[in-house]
């Protein structure tokens, strides 16, 4: 297939519009999102030039320091989300609260859940970063609006997706009907559809893992790594490969592409927390596009887009990528509950 005849992102939703019956709020309010990305990307190439590609003098809700482009990320999300009149709240990172954009949400209203920067501590790395968001429609309409009423499972999600701003900005969604991968083209502006149908692959022989966290790891995790690392003489009889980019958008995309397991485990440090990772606008949203392309998304001991929030920040375990393996380290767990 030639540069040409590669689908722009609107042609291709609006395939899914006549194929899946998507519908069209939502398709606007993805080109919303596709120009908040465009933007943040744009914004990320020239913070070098701007001086904004460190930290501002702030701490966010998770008492993590803020960077300039943390915020600024977050400004284009509020931006452009804005736009779509059945958005009725926005939930982010960066913000203590949720964001109200009406003063009653219907059923069939959106609330948008995002991390406006993933991987921020890679900024001045000139590493890959990226941006999360998940999308959820109501099923009833929502009297009381507060904090508490966005708390909603994963599994009401109908649109996920990420962007990738690496050697070239990609743009990766699913609507419940599979994913579909998209390259910024410079000059024009358009996303086009260069990887669709993204499928991870059951088996794999690359794992991803801040090993210098062993010290805390639980039994179930360290068994994993340690038989991984035992390569063709241990008990998998194979090589395993291990990559660690510490932006999870990186992760993800890599083993959409090429299969992989990410783990970032509950361990005795983040227990207490609930782990490391966010589940409204990190896990769930991931967990979701690797469902969609044939993987699987677990904490250890649950799917994790089954998980009933009870917070805003909530953090969760997240074990996600090819079946065989998730499905591994899920049995490693159920065996040491047995004891
Ligand atoms: O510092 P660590 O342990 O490598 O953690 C890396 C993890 O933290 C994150 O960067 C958290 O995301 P934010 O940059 O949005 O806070 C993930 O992308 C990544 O998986
Ligand atoms: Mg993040
Ligand atoms: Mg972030």
């Amino acid at each position: 297939m030639t540069k040409d005849t590669h689908l722009t992102f609107r042609q291709f939703m609006l395939q899914e519009y006549r194929k899946h019956d998507v519908s069209k709020d939502l398709i606007f309010l993805l080109e919303d999102i596709a120009t908040a990305c465009r933007t943040i990307s744009h914004k990320i190439r020239s913070g070098a030039f701007s001086g904004t590609l460190g930290a501002t003098e702030e701490t966010n809700v998770q008492g993590e320091t803020q960077k300039q482009l943390d915020v600024i990320a977050n400004d284009q999300f509020m931006l452009h989300c804005a736009n779509c009149s059945r958005v009725a709240a926005l939930v982010s990172e960066e913000l203590d609260n949720v964001v109200w954009l009406k003063d009653e949400a219907k059923a069939g209203d959106y609330i948008i859940y995002f991390d406006p920067l993933d991987g921020s501590s890679n900024l001045e790395l000139n590493v890959s970063v990226g941006s999360i968001f998940s999308i959820v429609e109501l099923k009833e309409p929502i009297s009381d609006l507060t904090d508490a009423s966005v708390l909603i499972s994963g599994s009401e999600q109908i649109c996920a997706g990420y962007s990738l701003y690496g050697p070239s900005t990609s743009l990766v969604v699913t609507t419940g009907h599979g994913v579909n991968g998209f390259t910024h083209l410079n000059g024009t502006g358009e996303f086009l559809l260069t990887f669709p149908d993204m499928q991870v692959p059951a088996e794999t022989s690359e794992y991803a893992i801040n090993a210098s966290r062993q010290r805390f790891w639980e039994p179930p995790v360290a068994r994993y790594v340690q038989e991984c690392l035992a390569g063709e003489d241990g008990p998998r009889g194979r090589r395993f490969n291990m990559r660690w980019v510490a932006s999870m958008v990186a992760e993800v995309h890599r083993i959409l592409t090429r299969g992989g397991v990410f783990l970032y485990p509950q361990d005795s440090e983040n227990a207490d927390m609930g782990g490391r990772l966010r589940l409204l606008y990190e896990a769930n949203p991931m967990g979701f596009i690797i469902e969609q392309a044939g993987g699987r998304a677990s904490t250890g001991t649950q799917r994790i887009m089954n998980v009933n929030p009870d917070d805003l920040h909530q953090r969760v375990p997240v074990i996600l990528g090819s079946r065989d393996e998730v499905d591994l380290i899920d049995a490693y767990h159920a065996e040491a509950r047995k004891g």
